[in-house]
C-alpha cells in the first residue's frame, strides 16, 4: 500500500486537465496541495509550462513540486508529495476565461493518450477535467461531449461501444438515457431498445463495477404524471412501460414509469439505486441541486473506468482560487474504488 492508501499492484490513474481556460488546472492542483501525498496513484497528461503558470497564479509554486515523468509506469517513482506530469507534445497558453482554439489539440490529445494508456492497461482509469464542449466544436470536434467521444475511442477496436452517462452522488444516482441533444429531439429519439439497452448495461456495471449485485432500476416518465394513463403525452405508454416489461422479463429489477415529479424526494429515493432519466435535465437537475460539490459523472457501457467531476468549466471563476476541488476529488476517490474492484473481480 501507498502513503495515500493507493493498492500499489494497480497501475496510476490519468488525470486530464479539460479547457484550460476554466477551472480544471485549479482544482487538480489545490487538490494535490491539500491532501498532498493522500491521493492515490496518479500522474497528470499537461502543458508543463500551462500548469505552472496556473499555479504561480494561484500562489501555490513554492506548495507544489512537479515530477516530470516519460511513460505512465514513471509515477510510481514519485515522490509521494509530487505531482506526476506527463507532457503533452501540443503547447497550450494559460488564459483564465478565454478559450484559445490554439490549446483545443492538447486538450483532445491528453483524452486520446489517457484512454490508450487505459486500454493497455498502464492506467487504472481516465479522471477527466472539464471540456469546453463549444470552444472543441469550434475547432471541429465532432463529438457532443467526453461520454460520446470515450465511447468512439473505445470502439475503434472494432467492438462497438454504447456509452451511458450516471451521475453519482451520496443521495442520488442517476442516468440520462438521452444526453447531449436538444429537448425538442428527445421524444423521437426515446426508443423502447434504447431504454432496455440503457437498463441493461446500468445493471451490469452496477454489479461489476459499483458493488450491487441486483441494483434496483427507478425509470422516470417523460410527460407530466407519466403521462396519465395517455391522457397527457403517449411516450409513457408506449415506449416506457414496454422497455419496463422487457426488463423485468430478464430478471432486471426495473419500476416504473414513475411520474418524475415524486421520485426524486427521500423516501422515494430509498425505495432505489438508480433513477433511470429520460433526458438530460431530468437527471442532472436533481442531482447537481442535491449534492453539487459531490457528485461524480461515470460513463458506463465502456471498457475503461472513466469518471469526472460533476461540474463544467466554470471559466468565470478560473485562476482565482474559489473553484471548490471536492467533486474533483470525489472523482478520483471513485475511479480509484472502481479500479480495486475491478481488479479484485478478477482476482482467481
Ligand atoms: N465533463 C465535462 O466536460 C463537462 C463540461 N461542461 C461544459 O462546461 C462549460 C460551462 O458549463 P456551465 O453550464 O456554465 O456549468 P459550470 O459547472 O461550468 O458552471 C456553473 C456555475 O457553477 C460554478 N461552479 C462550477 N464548478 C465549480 C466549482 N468546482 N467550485 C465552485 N463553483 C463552481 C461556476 O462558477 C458557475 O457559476 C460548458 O461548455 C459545458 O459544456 C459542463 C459539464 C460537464
Ligand atoms: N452535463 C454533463 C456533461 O456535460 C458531461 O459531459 P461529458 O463531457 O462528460 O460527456
Amino acid at each position: 500500500m501507498t502513503a495515500g492508501g493507493g493498492d500499489t499492484r494497480l497501475a496510476p490513474l490519468a488525470v486530464t486537465l479539460g479547457e484550460p481556460s476554466g477551472v480544471g488546472a485549479d482544482i487538480v492542483l489545490m487538490l494535490k496541495a491539500a491532501k498532498a501525498d493522500a491521493l492515490p496513484p496518479l500522474f497528470v497528461l499537461a502543458d508543463p509550462d500551462m500548469l505552472s503558470a496556473r499555479a504561480s497564479r494561484l500562489g501555490l509554486s513554492g506548495r507544489i513540486r512537479f515530477e516530470t515523468i516519460a511513460a505512465p509506469e514513471d509515477a510510481a517513482g514519485a515522490r509521494p508529495e509530487a505531482l506526476a506530469l506527463l507532457p503533452l507534445e501540443n503547447r497550450q497558453t494559460e488564459t483564465p476565461g478565454t478559450p484559445r482554439p490554439a490549446n483545443g489539440a492538447g486538450t483532445i490529445e491528453a483524452i486520446d493518450r489517457g484512454v490508450g494508456f487505459c486500454l493497455d492497461g498502464r492506467a487504472s482509469a481516465i479522471v477527466t477535467g472539464p471540456i469546453d464542449k463549444k470552444a472543441l466544436y469550434d475547432v471541429g470536434f465532432r463529438h457532443p461531449g467526453h461520454t460520446e467521444y470515450l465511447a468512439e475511442l473505445c470502439s475503434r477496436s472494432g467492438t462497438p461501444v454504447v456509452p451511458v452517462m450516471l451521475l453519482t452522488g451520496p443521495e442520488l444516482s442517476c442516468v440520462p438515457v438521452t444526453i447531449h441533444i436538444p429537448l425538442a429531439d428527445v421524444p423521437a429519439a426515446l426508443t423502447r431498445d434504447l431504454i432496455v439497452e440503457t437498463c441493461r448495461i446500468t445493471a451490469a456495471d452496477y454489479r461489476r463495477r459499483l458493488g450491487i449485485a441486483a441494483p434496483r432500476l427507478a425509470v422516470a416518465g417523460l410527460n407530466p404524471h407519466a403521462g396519465e394513463k395517455g391522457a397527457i403525452g403517449e411516450e409513457d405508454e408506449a415506449v416506457i412501460r414496454p422497455a419496463i416489461e422487457a426488463l423485468r422479463a430478464e430478471g432486471i429489477d426495473a419500476v416504473g414509469p414513475l411520474p418524475a415529479d415524486t421520485m426524486f424526494h427521500p423516501p422515494a429515493r430509498a425505495r432505489y439505486d438508480v433513477a433511470i432519466c429520460m433526458y438530460h435535465d431530468q437527471a442532472l437537475i436533481p442531482a447537481k441541486t442535491l449534492a453539487f460539490d459531490e457528485t461524480v459523472n461515470v460513463t458506463l457501457g465502456l471498457p475503461i473506468i472513466r469518471t469526472s467531476p460533476d461540474h463544467g468549466t466554470a471559466a468565470d471563476i478560473a485562476g482565482t482560487g474559489t473553484a471548490r476541488p471536492d467533486s474533483f476529488a470525489a472523482a478520483i476517490a471513485l475511479a480509484w474504488k472502481m479500479a480495486a474492484s475491478e481488479a479484485a473481480a478478477k482476482t482467481p
